[in-house]
């Protein structure tokens, strides 16, 4: 019969096994789970049983104290010097469970508390038992260049419901990614990219002449307008039309299906994991499956039709043949989804941070106002692509909106796979199991690669230094302290004596990422916000709203992976009919 000491001493064996289980295997698997959690404690209660006073007894002290040693295992290693990420500083919450993020992150500002992390700790800090966020140019290259690292386990809890096709951004084998992503590639070649010049200029002339032809000048939600807008064009590249919100609202509640998963998507991008569990609660998940249906009917609708204009899907689904192992129906389905999510709200996002900051900043909306009627006077066709090369302003104008908001505001997460030995990137070394990403928000707000003003829309930063004199120097003026900062006025200067040294670092600028996987869709989304900006500051006026505090767009950011925005009340008017003042320039 076992004393008290050896049934104790058998707790703890085990409780130490099951940690070390869990430490290596890392076990996924709910099944997995309920054998490392329940088995063991079961069998002890019952050889150990004899120790104490009755079975309830055996039950209640080896199941508590099996969790509790279990636990103080697991917190006691994380924290300890055995522990391979022990050198990396960090908050000693995130260092003893990602919980703490999946907690943090869930108000949707994550990407200002990694901020204030490297603010206190550095380049490198310890997020997460296993994970670091870097901000540091240095370790770019060997994270996500070619020799970089792949996928990291973010997106097994971010896409937990996709359990059967994953869409290509959350393939994390580099081989399965790099046969996936050839159709992508020839869909955003410089050849394909001229045929959606049409497609994208009709949207964008119906986005413009319906706000053109309103009866009214009261204020109008523009992030809605600018939502709808990327909405319908991705949805006529991807499944060649069926959405026409800019004619008739989001009648459908769209819009709302498709964000509202976000939030859960990045709690379980902390706690992977979880996902297993989440999916098998009834009734989870169900704004996403309505929209994923919605998808799929409309690649189903457009598999049927087909299509005379060579749009995203004819490439997705190798309608022209050339693929050597061309994509299932299920991949093309579930890709032509992601080509909405992935398309539409990123570019929504920066479009509604662009003009946002070009109401706050006048200097630089009467810059970019002269640039446009250069180049596109009235009557000029301004969807027409022709001259958006030469527009050095609007590049510079549409950078600084990338580099203040990307629409990725954390990074993406990359993974030292196991059995690999870990991998030196930078100055730093990753033992192997790491996953670490490069925290876009803070690298683009870094003194050392953007000076001065690196919170502030300065798009002048990125144009020659004989281009920034010819414009004369117009700079933020100091001394806010509040936070958030309201946009700076700006005053005129003869000089650029009492400022900072000019830092000016384009490497630390990543709004699409980096390498191999980086964003396949970058030449689009760069045309059509070329596209939509010129058309909008050729034809129309905009000012804030009356009344509209400027310092709520910061604060109604949010980072849900992909970021969302809040509302932007906006005065819309054609161009030349009064009523906004055209004052600085
Ligand atoms: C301003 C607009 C956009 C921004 C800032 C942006 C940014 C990003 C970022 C940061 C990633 C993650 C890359 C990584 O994991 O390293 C990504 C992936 C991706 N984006 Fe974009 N994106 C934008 C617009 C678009 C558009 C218009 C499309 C068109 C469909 C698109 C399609 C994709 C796809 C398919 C991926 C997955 C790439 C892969 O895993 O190989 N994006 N994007």
């Amino acid at each position: 019969m076992p004393s008290l000491a050896d049934a104790l001493c058998a707790v703890l064996a085990a409780a130490l096994a099951s940690h070390l289980v869990f430490n290596r295997c890392e076990p996924v698997h709910p099944l997995a789970h309920c054998a490392l959690l329940l088995f063991p404690p079961a069998v002890l209660t019952v050889l150990v049983c004899t120790a104490f006073a009755s079975i309830s007894h055996a039950l209640l002290a080896v199941f508590g104290l099996y969790y509790t040693l279990t636990l103080l295992s697991v917190v006691v290693y994380r924290l300890s010097p055995f522990h391979p990420l022990f050198g990396y500083p960090g908050p000693i919450p995130c260092r003893i469970s990602k919980f703490w993020m999946a907690w943090v992150s869930s108000d949707g500002k994550q990407h200002e508390y990694y901020s204030r992390l490297h603010h206190k700790y550095g380049d490198v800090v310890r997020i997460g038992p296993n994970e670091l966020s870097i901000r540091d140019v240095d370790a770019i290259d060997p994270l996500m260049g070619s020799n970089g690292l792949p996928k990291g386990p973010h997106w097994d809890g971010r896409m937990a419901e996709q359990t059967t096709v994953r869409a290509l951004i959350s393939i994390r084998d580099p081989a399965e990614h790099m046969r996936r992503r050839k159709p992508w590639g020839r869909a955003f070649s410089v050849c394909a990219m001229k045929g959606y010049e049409p497609i994208l200029g009709a949207r964008v002339r119906e986005f413009v002449s319906k706000l053109e032809t309103r009866s009214s000048t009261d204020p109008i939600n523009f992030t809605e307008w600018i939502s709808r807008f990327t909405f319908d064009f991705m949805s006529d590249m991807a499944f060649g039309g069926g959405s026409d919100m800019l004619r008739d609202g989001d009648k459908d509640n769209t819009w709302h299906l498709l964000e509202s998963g976000l939030p859960t998507a990045l709690v379980l991008s902390h706690v992977p994991w979880l996902g297993k569990y989440y999916t098998m609660l009834p009734g989870i998940g169900e704004d996403l499956k309505k929209f994923r249906l919605f998808c799929q009917e409309r690649a189903l609708h457009r598999r049927q039709q087909g299509s005379h204009t060579k749009d995203l899907f004819h490439y997705l689904i190798d309608e022209a043949g050339v693929e050597r192992h061309p994509p299932t129906f299920n991949e093309v389905a579930s890709d032509g989804v992601l080509a909405i999510v992935a398309g539409s709200d990123t570019t929504a996002t920066t479009l509604a941070c662009l003009f946002y900051s070009l109401m706050a900043n006048k200097v630089a909306y009467r810059r970019l106002q002269a640039e446009v009627d250069k180049y596109y006077p009235p009557g000029e066709d301004a969807s027409a692509t022709t001259y958006h090369g030469n527009m050095k302003y609007l590049t510079a104008v549409i950078n600084e909106a990338l580099r203040l908001y990307p629409a990725v505001l954390s990074g993406s997460q990359r993974a030292v796979p196991r059995g690999s030995g870990g991998k030196a990137v930078g100055s730093h070394f990753l033992p192997e199991g790491t996953s670490a990403f490069v925290h876009f928000y803070s690298l683009h707000r870094d003194p050392r690669y953007f000076s001065p003003f690196p919170d502030t829309f300065w798009p002048e930063r990125w144009l020659s230094a004989e281009e920034r004199q010819a414009y004369g120097y117009f700079y933020p003026a100091t001394g806010t302290n509040s936070s958030p900062a309201p946009p700076p006025s700006f005053e005129k200067s003869t000089s650029t004596k009492n400022l900072p040294p000019f830092v000016h670092n384009p490497v630390a600028f990543l709004p699409f990422s980096y390498g191999p996987v980086n964003c396949v869709g970058k030449r689009l989304a760069v045309q059509e916000m070329r596209t939509l900006v010129c058309c909008v500051m050729q034809k129309l006026e905009l000012r804030f709203a009356d009344g509209y505090d400027t310092t709520r767009w910061e604060r109604d950011l949010k980072d849900f992976f992909v970021s969302v925005r809040g509302e932007l009340p906006v005065v819309v008017v054609p161009r030349g009919q009064g009523g906004i003042d055209e004052g600085a320039s």
